[in-house]
């Protein structure tokens, strides 16, 4: 089993040595890193053309990996030349669990301004202010923004329960109203936006959206635009090429083509979100602003652009199973609810198979693909099977979803597998879970670059879960739509 010959789990950044994360590097052979960057121009351009067009990011890494041998090696990531020419497409890609987690030692990598790559978004997005999620752990203003970040979700969790929850019964509703109306079902994207815009504003702000019907109406469409314009030129489309590659990937789209959404929704934040604003301001030493532009992007960025990629993974793979898996988590979820006080976060923690299902998604399907750290400086990082050296100033980038399939760690990594992480074999392999930008183990915090909902975001989703099978027998669909639901008897 693969499991058996685990390395040693990473440790939270804070704690965790490139020696002590795995076996010592000295008990592998040293390999001079292989890949290349090609020749200035050519080399970007059409790696860029095969991240995008003619392979997709799946096989683009895959491809290289197999043709080196290695899971680590250089190569570049778009964006690129022509008109992106500041941006320095040249990476180090680590494709397995133990190369990967260096991305958590935050003695040998430096987090800022690498959110997304080499390309930051202008400042404009935000305000002209570096957001939390932009610095890296050695500028103080990091550790203000995270601890203020950990304090509201600490406080929210009473709110949060019952928003998450009526939230989802205004869901569910409009799902069936569609159904009962259509043959074909209900397509639930856009009210999943909807139910998620509501209940993390209110949950993490305070501010209710039922307070601005401009907001309350548009506010989660205003957020996908300023979405989608920030991270066009690093995303994949894959609708038609050649003009997704000449017109969505050559240029940074400025902010002044959502500044207006963005400037009501600044409004928004400002005007009703008062006791969250003045915690930032008075204990935690943030201006108005400063607060304002870090509880945008938190909200906007983070949870809301976190939850819309995720949900839908989620929901799609119960709702297209036909294993018996519905049968099993519906048995568990009134088992746990009918004994215990109803469903709650202490109820839901108890369930085994929908906490391993949440996991198991989040393996295969991680919501944040690529992570990226800069070497602080020259350092030796380890795969599985070798050594390599890093220079200082190098971009190492982690693509997650070759990561969470490493056959090493994952016994059938390919497959879904509901029960992967139930019982005490499962639950080591949480050590080697990823989505967070840290372990499943770990402990967010100001020393580390770990998701700061790392276990709201587990524990919401398995709400989700739960909050379905007391609601529903069986539901059929996928990740995009709900075909039929039948009400619990
Ligand atoms: C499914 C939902 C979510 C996913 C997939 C997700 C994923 C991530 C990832 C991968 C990172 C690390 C980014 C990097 O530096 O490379 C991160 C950071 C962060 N996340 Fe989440 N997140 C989610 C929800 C949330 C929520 C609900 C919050 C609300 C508080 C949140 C707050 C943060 C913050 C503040 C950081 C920055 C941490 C730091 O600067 O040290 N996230 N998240």
């Amino acid at each position: 089993m693969a499991s058996s010959s685990l390395p040693q789990p990473p440790l939270p950044s804070s704690n965790l040595t490139s020696q002590q994360s795995s076996s010592p590097p000295s008990q592998l052979p040293i390999r001079k890193m292989p890949g290349s960057y090609g020749l200035p121009l050519v080399g970007p351009l059409s790696d860029r053309l095969d991240y995008f067009w003619f392979q997709g990011p799946d096989k683009f890494f895959k491809s290289r990996s197999e043709k080196y041998k290695s899971t680590v090696f250089r190569t570049n990531i778009p964006p690129a030349f022509p008109f992106l020419g500041n941006v320095n497409p040249n990476i180090v890609a680590v494709l397995d669990v133990k190369s990967f987690s260096y991305l958590f030692d935050m003695d040998l990598v430096d987090k800022r301004d690498v959110l997304i790559g080499d390309f930051r978004p202008s400042l404009d997005f935000y305000g002209g202010i570096r957001v939390g999620v932009y610095l890296d752990t050695t500028e103080p203003k990091h550790a203000k923004v995270k601890s203020f970040t950990m304090e509201i979700l600490k406080r929210s969790s009473e709110v949060w329960l019952r928003e998450l929850l009526s939230n989802l019964d205004n869901f569910w509703e409009t799902v069936e109203s569609d159904i009962a109306k259509s043959d074909d079902g209900s397509s639930y994207l856009i009210g999943l936006q909807r139910c998620i815009f509501n209940f993390l504003s209110i949950a993490l702000t305070g501010a209710n959206p039922s307070a601005s019907p401009d907001i309350a109406e548009n506010g989660w469409k205003m957020i996908d635009k300023w979405l989608a314009i920030q991270v066009i030129p690093t995303t994949k489309i894959g609708i038609l090429q050649p003009l997704e590659e000449i017109f969505l990937h050559s240029w940074a789209y400025p902010f002044f083509l959502v500044a207006g959404d963005y400037q009501k929704l600044y409004n928004f934040i400002d005007e009703n979100a008062g006791d969250v604003l003045r915690l930032g301001e008075k204990e935690y030493g943030l201006t108005r602003e400063e607060t304002v532009h870090n509880l945008l992007f938190v909200l906007g960025f983070n949870a809301y652009g976190g939850f819309s990629v995720f949900l839908p993974s989620l929901i799609g793979r119960i709702a297209g199973d036909s294993s018996g898996l519905q049968e099993r988590l519906r048995t568990e979820v009134r088992k746990v609810c009918e004994s215990g006080s109803g469903l709650n976060f202490r109820t839901v923690n108890e369930m085994e198979l929908v906490k391993s299902v949440v996991y198991e998604t989040l393996r295969l399907n991680p919501p944040v693909p690529l992570q990226y750290a800069r070497a602080r400086n020259d350092f030796k990082i380890s795969s599985h099977d070798a050594v390599y050296e890093v220079k200082k100033g190098e971009l190492l980038c982690g693509y997650q979803p070759l990561v969470m399939r490493d056959a090493n760690i994952f016994d059938d990594p390919e497959e879904f597998k509901p029960d992967r992480f139930v019982g005490k074999t499962g639950s080591e392999l949480l050590n080697y879970l990823f989505w967070s930008n840290g372990p499943q183990t770990g402990k967010p915090s100001e020393s580390n670059k770990q998701c700061a909902a790392k276990d709201m975001v587990t524990i919401t989703a398995a709400l989700i879960i739960a909050n379905l099978f007391l609601r529903y027998d069986q539901i059929t669909g996928d990740a995009g739509s709900i075909k039929t639901v039948v009400k619990a008897k």
